[in-house]
Order: structure tokens, then C-alpha cells, then sequence
């Protein structure tokens, strides 16, 4: 199994690139990578052209990449498309760069069984589903190509065409898959982290 780190979005609403800020005295790219690391052989860590001189990892099997030029930009389905043209394996698991809580739990839940007969495995996190942290069959590369094409960029309508293993995750992890998408969302992981070391 392949790992993709989702890194190459424009952070519009934070306003500042997220794939380097801090969390723990940890950028988000490290945390990405580090939960990753355990559950995968390869990482396909697609990023912005800009940003990947200043991305650090000396490990090996850290392919540090971009999106494909004709899909600049395009959303996560580029990211993802990009990278499993990149590898050769059949299995991928994806994260986003923007979810430093993420416990490796989440990942070993979704990596733990084959996908058998089915194109995914998401997670539904107090009922809403979480697609980008996920598991992915190559099956659905020819589907994220024909959307591609027609300029379907939505994650949902890719769920929506694929077979799918959803997993209720307990509500209790709600936290570990906080989207940090605004400078707000920063300052409140920031204050909650302080909280819970004062319990
Ligand atoms: N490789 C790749 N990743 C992307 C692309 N667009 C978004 N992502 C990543 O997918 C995840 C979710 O992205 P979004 O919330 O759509 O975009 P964002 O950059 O986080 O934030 P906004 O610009 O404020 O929407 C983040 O980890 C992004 O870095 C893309 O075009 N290519």
C-alpha cells in the first residue's frame, strides 16, 4: 500500500500556506508524514512547485511531487490522480495536510482490512463523511480520469460513483479530523491543546 499526503492547495481562506505552520512545534507536513510512515511503503507527498524547496524529510521512500501541469490546481482528485500515476501499487491511503490531530488509529482502522470487493473505505465522523481521509483502490483512477475530463472536481461525486466501505468512527475522534482552514480554526486547536494539558 501507497500513502498520498494532500499538499497542494492554495490555502485561500487561512490566507498563509497551511502545509508549513506549526502544531506542536511540529509543521503539519511532519505530522502528515509521520502518520503516515507506519501504514504505507511509499508517500506521494503532491505539493505546490514553490513550496517544495522548503520541505524537509530525509527519508526515502518520501516522493515529494506535484500535481500533473494540465490539472494545476484542480482540487484533490488532481492530487490523487497525479500520484497513483506516479506509483505502481494498487491500494492507496489519503490524508490532507490540514488535519494535524489525526491519530494514527484513524489510519489503522481504515488500513487494517483488504477492501475486498469495494472501490473505498471512508470514515463518517458525527455523520459527516470525511473523503479525504481515506482508503482507494486504483479501480477508481479510470472514475477521478472521467471526471477529470468533464470537469467534475468534487470528491463527493466521486463517492457517489464508487463502491464504498463506510466507518463510523467513534464520535469521540471528531477532533482528530478538524480541518484547520482558517486562522480561527488555528487559534481554537491552539486553545483547546493548552486546555486539555491544564486537565
Ligand atoms: N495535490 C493537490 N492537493 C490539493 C489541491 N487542492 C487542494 N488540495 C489539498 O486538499 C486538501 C483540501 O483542500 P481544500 O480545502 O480544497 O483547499 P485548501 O488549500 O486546504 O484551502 P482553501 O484554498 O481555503 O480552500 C488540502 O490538504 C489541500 O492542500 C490540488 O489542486 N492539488
Amino acid at each position: 500500500m501507497d500513502g498520498i499526503i494532500l499538499a497542494g492547495g492554495q490555502s485561500r481562506r487561512f490566507g498563509y500556506p497551511k502545509t508549513f505552520l506549526p502544531y506542536q512545534g511540529k509543521p503539519f507536513y511532519q505530522w502528515a508524514i509521520d502518520r503516515m510512515q507506519p501504514f504505507v511503503d511509499q508517500i506521494y507527498f503532491v505539493t505546490l512547485q514553490e513550496h517544495l524547496p522548503y520541505i524537509e524529510d530525509g527519508l526515502s521512500n518520501v516522493h515529494l511531487m506535484v500535481d500533473e501541469p494540465s490539472l494545476k490546481g484542480k482540487g484533490p482528485l488532481a492530487g490523487i490522480f497525479s500520484a497513483m500515476n506516479a506509483s505502481n501499487q494498487d491500494c492507496f491511503v489519503t490524508m490532507p495536510i490540514d488535519t494535524p490531530q489525526l491519530e494514527g488509529s484513524v489510519l489503522h482502522q481504515l488500513c487494517l482490512q483488504p477492501l475486498d470487493s469495494y472501490d473505498a473505505r471512508i470514515p463518517i465522523v458525527n455523520g459527516k463523511l470525511q473523503p479525504l481521509i481515506g482508503l482507494f483502490h486504483r479501480s477508481v483512477h479510470a472514475v477521478i480520469r472521467e471526471q477529470l475530463t468533464r470537469e467534475q472536481y468534487s470528491m463527493q461525486a466521486l463517492v457517489r460513483k464508487i463502491s464504498v466501505d463506510y466507518v463510523m468512527m467513534d464520535q469521540t475522534m471528531d477532533r482528530y479530523f478538524h480541518n484547520i482552514n482558517t486562522k480561527e480554526a488555528y487559534d481554537q486547536m491552539t486553545l483547546d491543546e493548552y486546555k486539555r494539558g491544564l486537565e
